[in-house]
């Protein structure tokens, strides 16, 4: 199943945690740490590089799991960081040739 809009309800989610902080969410948790904005940019970092270990190593399900991670952090990290992803979904749309 190729669902796009997943991505979409997930952003969603993410805007709800932000705006109603709750103690058993774990994005409230990121996006309150302690650490502010470094704890969902480390988060980014680290899923990056476990996403390249499991593609250069050919690891197929490990690299589903990681790209996985890897785009939800960064879907946090860009609400840590006041970035709308419809402005990066212009942008790339601007990028069309
Ligand atoms: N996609 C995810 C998702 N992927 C991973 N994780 C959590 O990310 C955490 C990080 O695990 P790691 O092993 O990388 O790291 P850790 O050492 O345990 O913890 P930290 O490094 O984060 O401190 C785990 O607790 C996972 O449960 C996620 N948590 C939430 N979501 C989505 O976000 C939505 C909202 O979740 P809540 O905020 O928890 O309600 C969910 O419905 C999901 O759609």
């Amino acid at each position: 199943m190729n669902d796009w809009n997943i991505l979409e309800e997930v952003w969603q989610v993410i805007q709800d945690r932000a705006e109603h902080p709750s103690a058993e969410s774990y994005v409230s948790s990121v996006l309150t740490h302690r650490k502010g904005i470094d704890k969902s940019l480390e988060k980014v970092g680290e899923e990056a590089v476990e996403f390249i270990l499991a593609a250069k190593n050919q690891v197929p399900e490990r690299t589903v799991s990681e790209a996985a991670d890897l785009l939800f952090h960064l879907l946090v990290a860009l609400r840590a960081s006041g970035t709308d992803v419809s402005d990066v979904l212009d942008e790339l749309a601007a990028r069309r040739k």
